[in-house]
C-alpha cells in the first residue's frame, strides 16, 4: 500500500464497530511497545483517520460506538501501522498531515517533517518586530521552505508582510504551495524555485527578515540518525556539509546584499553550533547585536542579528 497521501480516499467511508477499533488499537499498543514507538502515535493515526478527538482516545470512550467512520478499510488501517513498524516510516507520511502551530500541513516525503521546535522561529520574528521596531510590513523571506510552514506562520503572524518562500526542491514547492492554498495565504506568499537567495534578486536591500531552517547536520552524522529520519525524510533537507554549517555559512555571507539596515536575520540551528554562527555574525561586520535563543528543552537553538 502506498503513503495514505498519495491514494485516492474511498469514494464512500468504511465502518468498523468501535469493539472492533478499539480490538485493533489494542493490539497496535502491544506492537508500538515491543517496537519502542510511543503510544501517542496510535492516537495521532486515528484522530486523522478515524476522526476521533484525543479525550475519546484517552478514555476509550468510544469502544462503546456502534459504528466509527474510517477513511480506509480496518485492513488497509493495519497495514498503514505495519509500514510504521516494519518499514519505520513516520506517521505524519502515513496520514499526510503535520500539525504545526495552530496549522494542519500537508507533507509527502518530498519535504521534512515540520518540527515543534521550529515553531519558535516565528515567535522570535514576531518579537523582533515588536521590541526592534524591524518593518513587519515589507517583505519578509523563508529560505529552504520545505512544506512551507515558515512562511505561512511568517504571513500569518504578520498580517502586513509580503512572504517570499524559496527552496531548490520543485517537489517541495509544490507542497508548500498546496498548505498555503489550503490555508487561503497563497496571495501572501510569492514562491520561488531555486538556491537560497538566488531567485530574489529584485530585492537586493529591500528585505525586512530572513527566516530559515536551513539543513544543518554534519554529512558524517546523517548516518547515524534514527530510521525514521534517514530512511524516509530527504537528504536534501537534512544535510548541512561535512560541518554542518555550510548552508548557515553562506547564509551568513549572502544576507547583508539582501536586508535592508535593522533587517533581522534569523536561523535555526543544532545543538552545539551557537558559539560558531555568533562567531560567523560577529566577524562577518555587517551584523549587530547577535543573540542566541534556547528552544524548549534548553538546547540553544536559534541565531538572531539585525543587519547594521
Ligand atoms: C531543514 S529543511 C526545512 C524545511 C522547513 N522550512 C521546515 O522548517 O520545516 C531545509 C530545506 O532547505 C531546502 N534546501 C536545501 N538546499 C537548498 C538550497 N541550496 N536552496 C534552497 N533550498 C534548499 C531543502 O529542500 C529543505 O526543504
Amino acid at each position: 500500500m502506498p503513503y495514505l497521501a498519495d491514494a485516492q480516499f474511498p469514494k464512500s467511508l468504511m465502518f468498523v464497530s468501535g469493539l472492533e477499533l478499539w480490538q485493533w488499537v489494542n493490539q497496535a499498543k502491544t506492537e508500538a511497545r515491543s517496537s519502542d514507538i510511543p503510544l501517542a502515535e496510535i492516537d495521532w493515526l486515528l484522530q486523522e483517520l478515524a476522526g476521533l478527538d484525543r479525550l475519546a482516545l484517552r478514555l476509550e470512550s468510544f469502544k462503546d460506538l456502534p459504528k466509527i467512520e474510517l477513511k480506509l478499510s480496518l485492513s488497509e488501517l493495519a497495514q498503514l501501522w505495519q509500514r510504521r513498524l516494519q518499514e519505520r516510516v513516520p506517521v505524519q507520511y502515513l496520514t499526510g498531515v503535520a500539525h504545526w502551530r495552530h496549522f494542519s500541513l500537508k507533507v509527502t516525503p518530498a519535504v521534512l517533517i515540520p518540527r515543534p521546535e521550529t515553531e519558535l522561529l516565528i515567535d522570535l520574528a514576531v518579537e523582533a518586530v515588536k521590541s526592534y521596531g524591524v518593518n513587519p510590513k515589507s517583505h519578509w523571506v523563508d529560505l529552504g521552505t520545505g512544506s512551507g510552514a515558515i512562511a505561512i506562520g511568517l504571513a500569518s503572524a504578520l498580517t502586513n508582510a509580503r512572504v517570499y518562500a524559496v527552496d531548490c526542491s520543485s517537489e517541495a514547492l509544490a507542497v508548500a504551495r498546496l498548505n498555503a492554498e489550503n490555508l487561503g495565504l497563497e496571495s501572501r506568499i510569492n514562491f520561488y524555485q531555486g538556491s537560497w537567495w538566488e531567485p530574489l534578486a529584485f530585492l537586493k536591500g529591500r528585505v525586512s527578515g530572513m527566516v530559515s531552517n536551513p539543513p544543518y547536520i554534519p554529512s558524517s552524522t546523517v548516518l547515524t540518525l534514527q530510521p525514521e529520519v534517514l530512511k524516509h525524510e530527504p537528504h536534501l533537507a537534512l544535510d548541512g556539509g561535512f560541518d554542518g554549517l555550510e548552508c548557515i555559512r553562506h547564509l551568513v555571507e549572502t544576507a547583508p546584499d539582501y536586508l535592508e539596515s535593522g533587517g533581522v536575520w534569523l536561523v535555526e540551528m543544532m545543538a552545539g553550533q551557537a558559539e560558531a554562527v555568533a562567531d560567523m555574525l560577529d566577524s562577518h561586520g555587517s551584523y549587530c547585536d547577535v543573540q542566541i535563543f534556547s528552544d524548549l528543552a534548553g538546547i540553544d537553538r536559534f541565531a538572531l542579528a539585525y543587519r547594521l
